[in-house]
C-alpha cells in the first residue's frame, strides 16, 4: 500500500469535494491525523526518505535506546512512540541523515496544503518527546544527534501562512485562507465533542478505542500507556486501546453490526470474556506488546457473540477509567462517545451498565468537526 499517495490524494480530493460555491468562504483549514504516524522527509523538498511508519507499528529494537534517554515510564517509553520510530529509522539508516526531518501525519498533510516545512503542534509532537507544559523539546532530547530532525511546534489552531497559491486558484479558494497547526485524531474527536469541564470524557470508538478526560491534573506512566496530551491549561488524560472497531470490522459488516446489535438485551450482562484485539499487543489500560487476542469460545448465537465482545471491549474501557482514577485523575462524571460506534444505542446502554457512568453519544461524532474548530480558532486568531 502506497500510504503517502493516498493520503495525498484523499487531501486533494476532498478540496474538490468542498462545493464550488463554497470554496470562497472558506476562511480557514485545519487536519487531524492519526497520532504517532510518523514521516521521515527531505528538509529540502518535503519528499519521504522512508515509507511512514503508521501508528500501530512497533520499534522494540529503538526501546533500550529511547529508555537509557528518557525519563522513568516517560510516554516516549513505548515502542510504538515516534520517538522509537525515529530513533530506529536513525539507527538503520546511513545516508540522508543530514537532510532529515521529522513529520507527524498532519503536518505532512497540512504542510502539502501551505508548503512551509517543519512545522508541528504539540499535541501531535508529544509522543515524540516534547514537552507541552514548558513548551519546549526537553535537553534530554535535544542532547540527541536526532534532535536535528524534529519539527518546530506551535499550539494546535496556529495560523501556518496562506493556502498555497497554486491550489488556492485551481480550487477557487480566497486569497486570505489560512492554514492552521491541526491536532491528534482523537484529540479532534474531543474537541468536537465540546466537552470544557473536567470530568467531561470522550470515548473514541473508531478502528481502535481512546480515552481523553478532562483533568486539571497532568498524569504519564508508560507502564499503562496513560499519557496527558495539553488542551490549554487543562489535560487531557487517557490512552489509546488496541481494541476496538476493527477486530468488529473483521467479525461483521457494518450492515450485520446493526443487525445483530438491535437483538443485544443490554440490560443483561454476557457472561462471554474476550480480550478483543486484531493481533498480538495491547497499549492501553495494560502496556503489553505479547498480550494475545482473546476471542472463544464463539457461541452458535451470532448476537450473543457479538453481546459478549461489546461487553468485553465495555470492560476495557470500564478498567482505562477507574486506572485513571487510580492514578489521580479528575473522577470522570460523564463519557461522551465519538467514531463509527457511537451510533450503536444497545453499546451505549451496556457501556453505562458496565462504567457506571452516564453515557452519550456525543453531538458531533466526527473528528473532522473538531479539527474545523481549531481552524476557526487560527481564523480568529489571524484576525486580531
Ligand atoms: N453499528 C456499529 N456498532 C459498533 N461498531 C460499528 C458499527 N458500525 C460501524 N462500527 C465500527 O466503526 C468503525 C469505524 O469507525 P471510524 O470512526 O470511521 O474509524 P476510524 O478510527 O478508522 O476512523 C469500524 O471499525 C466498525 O467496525
Ligand atoms: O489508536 C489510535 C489511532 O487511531 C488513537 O487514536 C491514538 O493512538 C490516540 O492517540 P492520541 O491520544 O495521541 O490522540
Amino acid at each position: 500500500m502506497d500510504w503517502i499517495q493516498s493520503w495525498k490524494t484523499t487531501i486533494f480530493s476532498l478540496l474538490k469535494d468542498v462545493p464550488v460555491h463554497f470554496r470562497p468562504l472558506v476562511a480557514s483549514i485545519s487536519i487531524d491525523g492519526t497520532s504517532a504516524t510518523t514521516i521521515i522527509v527531505d528538509g529540502t523538498t518535503g519528499e519521504p526518505l522512508w515509507r511512514p511508519f503508521l501508528y500501530n507499528e512497533s520499534c522494540p529494537d529503538a526501546l533500550p535506546m529511547v529508555k537509557s534517554i528518557a525519563p522513568v515510564n516517560h510516554t516516549v517509553c513505548s515502542g510504538s512512540s515516534t520517538l522509537c520510530k525515529l530513533v530506529s529509522w536513525w539507527n538503520a539508516e546511513d545516508s540522508n541523515k543530514k537532510s532529515a526531518l521529522l513529520l507527524h501525519q498532519a503536518d505532512w498533510l497540512l504542510w502539502l496544503l501551505h508548503g512551509k516545512l517543519g512545522v508541528s503542534d504539540y499535541n501531535n509532537a508529544l509522543k515524540v518527546g516534547y514537552d507541552p507544559e514548558v513548551d519546549s523539546y526537553p535537553p534530554w532530547l535535544l542532547a540527541q544527534p536526532y534532535s536535528q530532525v524534529l519539527p518546530s511546534v506551535t499550539a494546535p489552531g496556529t495560523s501556518i501562512g496562506f493556502l498555497k497559491e497554486d491550489i488556492r486558484t485551481q480550487f477557487g479558494f480566497r486569497e486570505d485562507c489560512v492554514v492552521c497547526t491541526g491536532t491528534t485524531d482523537s484529540i479532534a474527536a474531543f474537541l468536537a465533542a465540546r466537552a470544557t469541564h473536567p470530568g467531561k470524557a470522550v470515548t473514541s470508538l473508531g478502528s481502535t478505542l481512546a480515552i481523553k478526560l478532562l483533568s486539571t491534573k497532568r498524569i504519564e506512566d508508560a507502564r499503562f500507556g496513560v499519557y496527558s496530551h495539553r488542551l490549554d491549561d487543562k489535560w487531557l488524560v487517557g490512552g489509546a486501546s488496541n481494541t476496538g472497531g476493527a477486530v468488529l470490522r473483521e467479525l461483521f459488516t457494518d450492515e450485520q453490526l446493526d443487525k445483530l446489535s438491535k437483538q443485544i438485551n443490554p440490560t443483561e450482562a454476557s457472561p462471554l470474556e474476550y480480550y478483543p484485539l486484531k493481533a498480538v499487543g495491547e497499549r492501553f489500560p495494560v502496556a503489553d506488546p505479547n498480550l494475545a487476542p482473546r476471542l472463544h469460545p464463539r457461541p452458535e448465537s451470532d448476537v450473543e457473540y457479538l453481546h459478549g465482545i461489546l461487553e468485553s471491549i465495555a470492560r476495557i474501557e470500564a478498567k482505562a477509567y477507574s486506572l485513571l482514577k487510580d492514578m489521580g485523575a479528575t473522577q470522570a462524571e460523564e463519557v461522551f462517545t465519538a467514531g463509527g460506534g457511537a451510533k450503536n444505542e444497545k453499546w451505549i446502554k451496556i457501556r453505562e451498565r458496565v462504567l457506571g457512568l452516564p453515557v452519550s453519544r456525543a453531538m458531533q461524532t466526527e473528528a473532522a468537526f473538531g479539527a474545523a474548530l481549531l481552524a476557526l480558532k487560527g481564523a480568529q486568531q489571524s484576525i486580531n
